[in-house]
C-alpha cells in the first residue's frame, strides 16, 4: 500500500506517524514547505529502531513521488484560529484543495481520496468535482471525529470506558451536525437509561462546538490528535478491507432526501471506498436536522461558484 499525505502539518504530520507506526503501509508526507516533510520523515524513520517498524515514511517536495498511491489524504491548507468558523477558511482551502486535485486527476486516476481540509464537506464535493473520480473513491473524514466526540463526553460524563460507548454523528461537520443520541448506547444499552435528557443535551451542544472547544485552548490552530485518530480507522477498513460502518461524507444520490451533495451519513468502508450508503430509520426531527445541514452546505457548494457537471 502506497498512502500520500498532502500537507505536512499538525494533522498530516500526526496522521503519517499513525499510519506508519500501524505498518498499515508506507507513507509519503507531502507539503510545499521546503525541507519540513523530510525533516519529520527522518525524524519519524529513526525512531523505527526503537518501534519495530518495517513500512516507510518518505518526507517529499516533489508531487511525482506521490503518483498512483492507493490512498490519498488531504491536510494542506489554512486551519482556523479562535473566532473564525470552519466556513471562513473556504476560499484560501479551495484554491489550494483545487491545485491538488489537477495534480491527483493528472497522475493517480486509480486512488482513493479522503479529504480532510476544512470546510471538509464542501471541500470533498469540489475534489470529487475537479477530479472527476467515480463518487465511491472521493470522501471527507469528519463523522468518525465528531462521534468519538460524543462518546468520549458520554464515558467521561459517565466514568466508563471510552470503548463502550458507541454513538454517531451524522450531518455536515459544522455547527449544524446531527448527534444521534437515540443511537447511543453503552454497550448495547441506550444511553437514556443513565443519563437525563438535559445533560444528553449539554453533551449534544457540545460535541457540536467540539473542534472550536480545542480551538479557543489552543489559541493558535486546531485539533489534531482526535483528528489523525479519526483518519487512520478510515484509513484502516479501507487497507484491510474491514467493511467498518463509520459515518463519512459521502456521495448522496437521493438517500436520506438528499440529492447531488456530500454529507455526513453512515457508509461501508472497504478496499472500493464506500461500498455502500446505510439509510437509519430517523425520526422525522432528526431527518429534518440532517437535511437542513445539507443545506447549509449547498449554500457553501454554491459559493464555489461550479458550472453544474
Ligand atoms: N475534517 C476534520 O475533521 C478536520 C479538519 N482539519 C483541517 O485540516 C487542515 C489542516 O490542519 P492543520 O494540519 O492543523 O494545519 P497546519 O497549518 O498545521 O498544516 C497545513 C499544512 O498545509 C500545507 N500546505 C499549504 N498549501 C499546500 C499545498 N498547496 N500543498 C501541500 N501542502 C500545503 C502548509 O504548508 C502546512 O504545512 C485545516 O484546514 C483544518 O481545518 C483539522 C482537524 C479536523
Ligand atoms: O475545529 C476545527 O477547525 C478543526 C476541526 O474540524 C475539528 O477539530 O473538528
Amino acid at each position: 500500500m502506497k498512502i500520500s499525505i498532502i500537507g505536512a502539518g499538525f494533522v498530516g504530520a500526526t496522521t503519517a506517524q499513525r499510519i506508519w507506526e500501524k505498518n498499515l503501509g508506507d507513507v509519503f508526507l507531502y507539503d510545499i514547505v521546503e525541507d519540513m516533510p523530510q525533516g519529520k520523515a527522518l525524524d519519524m524513520m529513526e525512531s523505527a529502531p526503537l518501534l519495530g517498524v518495517e513500512s516507510k515514511i518518505v518526507g517529499t517536495n516533489r508531487f511525482e513521488d506521490c503518483q498512483n498511491s492507493d490512498i490519498f489524504i488531504i491536510t494542506s491548507g489554512l486551519a482556523r484560529q479562535p473566532g473564525m468558523s470552519r466556513d471562513d477558511l473556504l476560499n484560501r482551502n479551495a484554491e489550494i484543495v483545487s491545485g491538488i486535485a489537477e495534480n491527483i486527476q493528472r497522475f493517480s486516476q486509480d486512488s482513493i481520496i479522503i479529504v480532510v481540509s476544512n470546510p471538509v464537506d464542501v471541500l470533498t464535493y469540489l475534489m470529487a468535482y475537479k477530479t472527476k473520480f467515480p463518487k465511491n473513491r472521493v470522501m471527507g473524514m469528519a463523522g468518525v471525529l465528531d462521534s468519538a466526540r460524543f462518546r468520549y463526553f458520554i464515558a467521561e460524563e459517565l466514568g466508563i470506558a471510552p470503548q463502550e460507548v458507541q454513538a454517531m454523528v451524522l450531518g455536515g461537520h459544522g455547527d449544524e451536525m446531527v448527534p444521534l443520541s437515540r443511537f447511543a448506547t453503552v454497550s448495547g444499552v441506550g444511553i437514556e437509561h443513565f443519563l437525563p435528557r438535559e445533560k444528553i443535551d449539554q453533551l449534544i451542544k457540545r460535541t457540536r462546538e467540539g473542534g472550536a472547544e480545542i480551538v479557543k485552548l489552543l489559541k493558535k490552530g486546531s485539533a489534531y490528535y482526535a483528528p489523525s485518530a479519526a483518519i487512520m480507522e478510515m484509513v484502516e477498513s479501507i487497507v484491510k478491507d474491514q467493511k467498518r460502518l463509520l459515518p463519512c461524507s459521502a456521495w448522496c444520490e437521493g438517500q436520506y432526501g438528499i440529492h447531488d451533495q456530500y454529507v455526513g451519513v453512515p457508509v461501508i468502508l472497504g478496499k472500493n471506498g464506500i461500498e455502500k450508503i446505510v439509510e437509519l430509520p430517523l425520526t422525522g426531527k432528526e431527518l429534518g436536522e440532517l437535511q437542513e445541514s445539507a443545506r447549509h452546505l449547498a449554500a457553501n457548494i454554491a459559493k464555489l461558484n461550479l458550472s453544474h457537471r
